[in-house]
C-alpha cells in the first residue's frame, strides 16, 4: 500500500488530540475526516483505521519505538503491520531490523497485548486463564452489526434493499434483528438509516434488550438509557405498543434518544431527566420491567474504543462500581411486584457484574428478588463484544 504524507498527517493531528488533550477517539476522528473535504473514501478509512489501531497498540508502539515523534510511532506502527517503509527522510531514525529483535524479544503478555500493567494485573486477578483470551479477543477489529429496526422493516427487506447499493450483509444465527456487514463502511449517510430502518448495535449489545423479555402494552423503565440504544430496541420489541421511560441523568444524552426515537417512528417513548432520589422514588412500582444498563468500565467494548484502555485507572473502576452498587440499592422501588429487571454492563469483570448481583441479592435492598438467568458473554467466545447481563425477579 502507498503511503501518502498528508494522510499521516491527519493520523498525527488525531492522535495528538487522543492522547494530548484526552479526547474521545471516536469523535476525533469523526472531526478530523471533516476538516478535510478533498481526502477520498480510502484516505478516509486510512486515517480512521491508522488512528484506531495506533491507539490500541500505544503502549506496544511506545516500547518498540520509546520517542515523541509522531513519524517515529507511526513508523514502527506500519512496521508491526509486516510493510516495508518508503525511503523518507521522516523515517531516517527508524532501525526496522532492531525493531523486530525487540519485538521477538517480549514476553511479557501485558505488553505484547497493548495493555496497561495495572489493568492487565486487574484482569488476570479477576478473570484467571480466560483474561488473555479474552484481551487478545478484544485487541481485533469489531465488525460493523447492524440492527433492524423491526417497526418500519424486516431483516430480509433491509438486507435486499442495502444488497442493490452495493452493500452486502450477512445474517447472524441466533440474533434475530442483527445484520453484519461484510465489509466495514460508513452506513451512516445511507438514506435506510435516515429513514430510520437500522442502528448500529453490537451483536452483543442486542441480547440486553431480549433478555427483559419484555411485551407489547407494558410499562418498561429503562434506567440508564444514555442515547437511547437499549430503549429503541425495547419499543421494537414492544410494537410500539406500551410506555418506554427513558431515565438517565444527562440531560443532552436524553436529547439524542429523542431525535433517534423520532427516526425510528417510536412513538411509545418518555424521556425523563433523574435529578435525585426524588425521581426515583415518585415512580415506587410502576414497572412491569427495569433496565438497568449501568455505567462501566467498558472493558468489553475495547475493540471499538480502544482508547478505553489509557482512560481507565484503578480509581475510576471503583468509582463507577460504587455507582453501580448505588444505582443497584435504590432504582428496583421502581419495579412492580412480580415484575423482572435486567442489570447489564458491557464490563467482563466479575467485580462489576456477579459479583454486585451477589451483594445486592445478599442486601435489604435486594431481599425480595431472585436471580432467574445469568449471561456472561466473551469476545473470545462468540467474537463480538464483552458483556454480562442477570434478570431477576422481584417476588
Ligand atoms: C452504559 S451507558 C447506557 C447506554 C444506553 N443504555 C444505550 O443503550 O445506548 C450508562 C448510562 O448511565 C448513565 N448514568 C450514569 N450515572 C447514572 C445514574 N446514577 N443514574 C442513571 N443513569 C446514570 C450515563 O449517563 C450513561 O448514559
Amino acid at each position: 500500500m502507498k503511503l501518502h504524507n498528508n494522510t499521516i498527517r491527519g493520523v498525527h493531528t488525531a492522535l495528538q488530540a487522543i492522547f494530548e488533550e484526552g479526547q474521545y477517539a471516536d469523535k476525533v476522528i469523526e472531526r478530523t475526516l471533516k476538516s478535510n473535504p478533498k481526502w477520498g473514501s480510502k484516505d478516509r478509512s486510512f486515517i480512521a483505521e491508522t488512528t484506531y489501531e495506533m491507539v490500541r497498540w500505544w503502549r506496544l508502539i511506545n516500547f518498540l519505538s520509546p520517542s515523541t515523534n509522531l513519524w517515529d510511532l507511526f513508523g514502527t506502527y506500519w512496521l508491526m503491520q509486516g510493510n516495508d517503509l518508503p525511503d523518507w527522510e521522516e523515517f531516517e531514525r527508524l532501525h526496522p531490523e532492531k525493531i523486530k529483535a525487540k519485538y521477538e524479544s517480549i514476553k511479557d503478555p501485558g505488553l505484547l497485548e497493548s495493555v496497561p500493567e495495572w489493568l492487565h494485573n486487574l484482569g488476570a486477578k479477576e478473570l484467571g486463564a480466560i483474561w488473555e483470551k479474552e484481551i487478545h479477543a478484544l485487541n481485533e477489529e469489531a465488525e460493523v452489526v447492524l440492527r433492524v429496526n423491526t417497526l418500519k422493516t424486516s431483516r430480509e427487506r433491509l438486507k435486499n434493499q442495502l444488497a442493490e447499493d452495493g452493500i452486502k450483509t450477512y445474517i447472524l444465527k441466533g440474533y434475530p434483528d442483527a445484520l453484519i456487514l461484510e465489509e466495514r463502511q460508513n452506513v451512516f449517510r445511507h438514506p435506510a438509516f435516515k429513514a430510520g430502518l437500522f442502528e448500529v448495535q453490537d451483536a452483543s449489545s442486542q441480547l440486553v434488550a431480549t433478555t427483559l423479555a419484555v411485551e407489547p402494552g407494558m410499562r418498561v423503565i429503562d434506567a440508564c438509557a444514555g442515547a437511547g440504544g437499549k430503549s429503541l430496541h425495547l419499543a421494537a420489541l414492544m410494537e410500539n405498543k406500551g410506555k418506554v421511560i427513558s431515565m438517565d441523568v444527562e440531560e443532552w444524552k436524553l436529547q439524542q434518544a429523542k431525535l433517534r426515537a423520532r427516526r425510528n417512528g417510536v412513538s411509545i417513548f418518555e424521556p425523563k431527566l433523574i435529578e435525585g432520589s426524588k425521581t426515583i422514588k415518585r415512580l415506587k412500582e410502576t414497572a412491569d420491567r427495569l433496565l438497568l444498563d449501568v455505567p462501566c468500565s467498558g472493558l468489553g467494548v475495547l475493540r471499538r474504543n480502544p482508547d478505553t484502555k489509557w482512560k481507565l485507572s484503578p480509581e475510576s473502576i471503583e468509582k463507577v462500581q460504587q455507582t453501580q452498587q448505588e444505582i443497584l440499592q435504590s432504582y428496583p422501588s421502581m419495579l412492580k411486584k412480580g415484575g423482572q429487571m435486567v442489570y447489564a454492563t458491557c464490563s467482563i469483570l466479575p467485580s462489576e457484574n456477579e459479583e454486585q448481583v451477589k451483594k445486592f441479592l445478599a442486601s435489604e435492598a435486594g431481599k425480595d428478588f431472585e436471580l432467574l438467568e445469568e449471561k456472561k458473554v466473551f469476545a473470545h467466545e462468540n467474537g463480538f463484544d464483552g458483556f454480562y447481563m442477570a434478570r431477576l425477579l422481584k417476588k
